[in-house]
């Protein structure tokens, strides 16, 4: 329902580029999405669903006081059925690192610790989205996304359905390489692929800077590679844990990226970006550059990599296999 009481339609009409968008959870994952959401203009209605609905009322109420001063959007909580007409729903239910004991940096679990409770969660929150929002692409965002994302595949019944993926690592990825160049993170293109989580991969040998290999930037600065590498990869792979044992929830940049998403499908944007989506080739959800539309991922594309590289991918899709199994998504080996 509307947090205030509305005279007369709601702005847009379904169907007519309404642009609505669900947020299942307004914890801090959810409530950062709602705000990046508003303040990038992405959404003419949000509604927020959580299981304690004075949260998502008072989230809904909080941002609509802003609102007025980024872009023509109603705020309002709800439940499940209020999701129907939605185009994007981003799901942010369940425990997060910190209440789910998966801050330690030196478990090779990370992130799949949650992924018992969170798959409980999600087997009994999806079929209600996935009814209600039926034209919907889901946003899986819960951690583990990329296992949480082919049990809401399977969940929803339907192939709209990505997982956040590796996009936020890709970013952190960035911003650390051009804090080391003293570059504008704008100018780095670098990936992540494979895994949000443990086994990820970082795409090194992809790296440019404003189209210049970084060999050849290090290099022309004397600086050295391993260093380089061994001091992003510290920073990039426990960047999730360093925000969390200072503000307890890692929230903001994948509220950003989140929305930006959002924005991608909605605007049928074509943006390659890489996110989690099922590959028949790894036979599970996992990240590799795609083409975002507004079904979701269009195109998959596979960019070269060297064989250390491959090898790394090849082991995180089987880490993800393993997880899916654990939780009966029994994703079938690829062929
Ligand atoms: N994909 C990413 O890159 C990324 C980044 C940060 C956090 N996360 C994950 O996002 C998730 C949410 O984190 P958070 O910090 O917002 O947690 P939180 O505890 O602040 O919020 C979780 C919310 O989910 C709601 N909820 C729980 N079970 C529910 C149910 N069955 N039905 C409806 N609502 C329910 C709770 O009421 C709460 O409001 C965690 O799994 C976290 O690890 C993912």
């Amino acid at each position: 329902m509307p947090i205030f009481p509305v005279c007369g339609a709601l702005p847009g009409s379904p169907g007519e580029g309404h642009m609505k968008v669900g947020v299942v959870g307004a914890g801090a994952v959810g409530s950062a999405c709602a705000f990046a959401l508003t303040l990038r203009g992405v959404a003419r209605e949000i509604v927020l669903v959580d299981r304690t609905r004075k949260r998502a009322r008072a989230v809904a109420a909080d941002l609509s006081y802003g609102a007025p001063l980024t872009g023509r959007v109603v705020l309002r909580d709800g439940d499940y059925p209020d999701l129907a007409g939605a185009e994007v729903v981003l799901i942010t239910v369940g425990v997060n690192e910190k209440t789910g004991g998966a801050t330690d940096r030196s478990d090779p679990q990370g992130r799949l610790r949650l992924l018992d409770t969170n798959a409980g969660i999600y087997r009994e929150l999806v079929p209600k989205v996935a009814a209600a929002a039926r034209g919907a692409v889901l946003l899986v965002v819960t951690d583990p996304p990329d296992p949480l994302a082919d049990l809401a595949r399977l969940a929803a019944g339907h192939h709209r359905v990505l997982s956040t993926g590796t996009f936020l690592d890709s970013l952190r990825f960035r911003v650390h390489l051009a804090a080391a160049l003293d570059v504008d993170p704008a100018a780095v293109e670098a990936q992540i692929l494979g895994e949000h989580g443990t086994s990820e991969v970082f795409v090194w040998s992809g790296v440019r800077v404003a189209g210049v290999p970084l060999a050849d930037v290090l290099s022309a600065r004397g600086l050295s590679r391993a260093a380089c590498v061994e001091a992003v990869e510290r920073e990039v792979r426990y960047a999730n844990i360093a925000i969390i044992e200072g503000n307890q929830a890692s929230q903001y940049g994948i509220g950003v990226v989140s929305a930006r998403l959002s924005e991608m499908i909605l605007r049928d944007e074509h943006g390659v970006v890489p996110v989690g989506a099922y590959s028949e080739r790894f036979g599970v959800t996992l990240s590799l550059p795609s083409i975002l539309g507004r079904q979701g991922v269009k195109e998959v594309l596979h960019p070269p990599l060297t064989a250390e590289e491959e090898q790394g991918l090849e082991r995180s899709a089987a880490t993800l296999r393993e997880a899916g199994a654990r939780i009966g998504v029994g994703a079938a080996a690829p062929g």
